[in-house]
């Protein structure tokens, strides 16, 4: 199963990241790739809640879900778009942090909402507080295809790992983990974290992420710190796309993932125990 990963940039307009995300899943499309992962919000990375809330839609009228479920039956393709910031029906009007599976037929086969919020203080200068602004998820969701398993997450999701290994017990073979890390967290963690998530379930981890100095008409500028990332169920690194928006190819299967489980089975041998107290 050929897999491409889409490294994007996005700025705060979201038809103009629809623009750069077609053409880059027509490119991966040529290039032979059956699925193709957008990274988180992939429709609009900004910092302004009143620009989002000129700029974003309810989920059955968004135009990039619409136009990226075209494209993946044109283009006969499985896509994750990593997420989409979305309107959400909620009574304190935030939004939802959406994953989609799309599948060939341009059907929607599984949606995930975020459900571990980043609110952190990375330094005195740099906070977050995701939750202000996105509700949370509270389902974990797993999705059969014909190439095998998927598990939904997105970003900070990642340093949950019971969150990775029931997706795994649930029957994941491939966990994808769309991101927009922030460049410090991401150079102290990101590849630790996901080679870790990897080895402890036995999965590929698919993570697709947006990278770089994002433009922003209001609200204050954003970076990110890119190196998309497929990570193999043994926790080698198959890919790392570095900090340029493209995107990267790597082979996938579900034999690997046989094999990393058959040789380590911690994911299927546990002991009991109690405590601590
Ligand atoms: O804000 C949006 O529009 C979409 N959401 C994000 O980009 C989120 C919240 S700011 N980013 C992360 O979760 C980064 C996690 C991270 O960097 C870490 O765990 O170290």
């Amino acid at each position: 199963m050929k897999t491409a990963l889409l490294q994007l940039c996005s700025g705060d307009d979201p038809q103009e990241n629809l623009v750069q995300t077609k053409e880059l899943i027509a490119e991966a499309s040529s290039a032979g790739a059956e699925f193709v992962l957008t990274p988180e919000v992939t429709n609009c990375v900004s910092t302004s809640r009143e620009h989002q809330q000129n700029v974003l839609s309810f989920e059955d009228q968004d135009l990039t879900l619409r136009a990226l479920r075209e494209q993946a039956s044109e283009l006969d393709l499985w896509v994750l778009i990593g997420s989409l910031a979305l309107k959400a029906q909620d009574q304190d009007g935030r939004f939802a942090n959406r994953s989609f599976l799309i599948s060939p037929d341009g059907s929607i086969c599984a949606k995930y909402d975020k459900i571990h919020m980043f609110d952190v203080c990375v330094s005195e200068t740099e906070t977050y507080k995701e939750s202000a602004g996105y509700r949370p998820g509270r389902c974990a969701i797993t999705c059969d295809t014909p190439f095998g398993c998927v598990g939904l997450t997105v970003c900070y999701d990642l340093r949950f790992p019971k969150l990775y290994r029931s997706l795994a017990k649930a029957g994941a073979d491939f966990l994808t983990v769309p991101s927009a890390f922030s460049p410090v967290t991401g150079d102290a963690h990101w590849e630790a974290l996901l080679r870790a998530r990897a080895i402890e379930t036995g999965c590929y981890v698919l993570a697709p992420a947006q990278t770089g100095e994002h433009s922003s008409s209001v609200g204050r500028p954003r970076q990110t710190y890119g190196h998309s990332m497929v990570v193999g169920p043994w926790g080698d690194v198959l890919a790392d796309a570095g900090t340029d928006v493209g995107v990267v190819q790597v082979e996938i299967n579900k034999t690997t993932v046989s094999n990393a489980r058959k040789r380590i089975p911690s994911l299927t041998c546990e002991t009991r125990f109690s405590g601590p107290k």
